[in-house]
């Protein structure tokens, strides 16, 4: 357990850093086990999950332990899945074995993948032996995952034919889609759209220089914090046109009352602000924001719904239970439903109590603006790591301390 305790900071606005982004970092680590002379990556994320996936791929057969890592576990079924003459067994954490990926094992061995479940029917851990695949058509639904799709595409260009993926059903996390198929066209490979169908298909001819891109996922605790705190800050290390869809950021921050501005390399923030409205979103395309959005609107004394949540459920743990663990400790009165929340709050009351961050990073980054309210005890703040190592070291610009 540790203490995050704040204490007002004077001098310049800070300027924090954002790691580099890990989802980006996993669709090229991928691609360059496939073509390792082609595709050179000058730098790398240094979240946990980025270093799972890179030594998964390295060691390349065997017991391979993918932890907590969701991205990396769906990635490296696909991949193995194509790694001819090779075999591995996929396991991770407990809660690992408990997120699915039955809709990816059915989309490759309707390919002719060998994938064995080891234990639970659709959960890891899985047996896979390697195999050349044809590729061809194939068909998943998309309200899952969609790391199961960007999975198929990546590996599209181990196949013989590439692959015309059909999506049966309304997509999840779509932005995240779009991220795989602009790596896939910035290495050489196609990628096309026709509305529920994707082809990708090619091979990597050209030397590709990865471009770096620094995590909008990361930065929604930043404006959380300056949205709950008035208190401005500039991040270091973003890009307005990314090629992720967490830099909607850009469009969400006034709704918390906060102006962004573009300077160079870095994006201001200031509060103006605090809204009178509640607060109303739809995050079906922004999963990985919405503990710091929910968070940081309950920090500003608003009620709120906050829509499109269905994949929260399964992630590193089921993240709405945990926000409305978070929103009844501050007094507020949560209500989930299987797909959203709402909740009501006036003024939040920090209780002499220890918040938990479930194994989870994005709950324990999520938490920190609460410590403007005073001394805010969390029963595991390393868990970090998984996305942002150095997340409590850029909060202590802020005048954040653990202990
Ligand atoms: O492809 C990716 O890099 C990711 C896709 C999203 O997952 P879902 O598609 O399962 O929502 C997101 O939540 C996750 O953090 C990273
Ligand atoms: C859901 C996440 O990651 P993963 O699915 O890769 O475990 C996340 O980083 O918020």
């Amino acid at each position: 357990m540790k203490t995050v305790s704040w204490k007002e900071q004077a001098g310049d606005v800070p300027i924090v850093n954002v790691p580099l982004s890990k989802s980006v970092a996993n669709r090229w680590l991928i691609l360059r086990a496939f073509y390792p002379e082609h595709i050179h990556m000058h730098s790398l994320s240094g979240a946990h999950d980025t270093a799972i996936l890179q030594r998964a791929l390295e060691q390349g057969s065997g017991e391979i332990n993918l932890g907590p890592a969701g991205t990396a576990m769906r990635f490296s079924t696909a991949y193995f899945a194509v790694a001819r003459g090779r075999s591995c067994r996929l396991f991770g954490t407990d809660r690992m074995h408990q997120r699915p990926i039955g809709p990816l094992v059915d989309a490759l061995r309707s390919m002719g993948a060998d994938i064995e479940y080891e234990s639970i029917h659709g959960y890891p851990p899985l047996r896979i032996v390697g195999k050349h695949l044809r590729g061809g058509q194939v068909y998943i639904p998309a309200d899952m995952s969609s790391q199961f799709i960007s999975a198929l595409m990546l590996v599209a260009t181990a196949t013989q034919d590439g692959i015309l993926i059909h999506r049966t059903s309304r997509g999840v996390s779509q932005p995240y889609v779009e991220m795989t198929a602009e790596v896939l066209r910035q290495a050489g490979l196609h990628a096309e759209f026709d509305g529920p169908r994707i082809h990708v298909h090619g091979k990597v001819t050209k030397r590709v220089d990865v471009p770096i891109e620094g995590d909008w996922s990361a930065a929604a605790a930043f404006l959380a914090w300056v949205a709950v705190t008035g208190k401005p800050l500039a991040i270091h290390g973003l890009s307005p046109k990314s090629v992720q869809g967490d830099k909607v950021l850009q469009e969400f921050a006034p709704q918390f009352g906060v102006v962004g501005t573009w300077d160079g390399a870095l994006w201001k923030l200031e509060r103006t602000h605090i809204p009178t409205d509640d607060v109303h979103l739809d995050l079906l395309d922004y999963p990985d924001l919405a503990q710091s959005l929910i968070i940081a609107a309950v920090g500003q004394g608003r009620s709120g719904k906050v829509s499109g949540l269905r994949t929260l459920r399964i992630k590193e743990t089921d993240r709405i239970a945990a926000l409305v663990e978070t929103i009844e400790a501050v007094g507020g009165e949560p209500t989930p439903l299987s797909s959203s929340i709402y909740w009501s709050v006036s003024k939040p009351v920090l209780p002499n109590t220890v918040f938990k961050s479930h194994e989870d990073h994005r709950m324990a980054m999520a938490l920190a603006p609460l410590s403007f309210f005073g001394n805010l005890d969390i029963d595991d703040v390393g868990v970090v790591a998984k996305s942002f190592p150095e997340f409590w070291l850029e909060m202590e610009k802020l005048g954040v301390s653990v202990s």
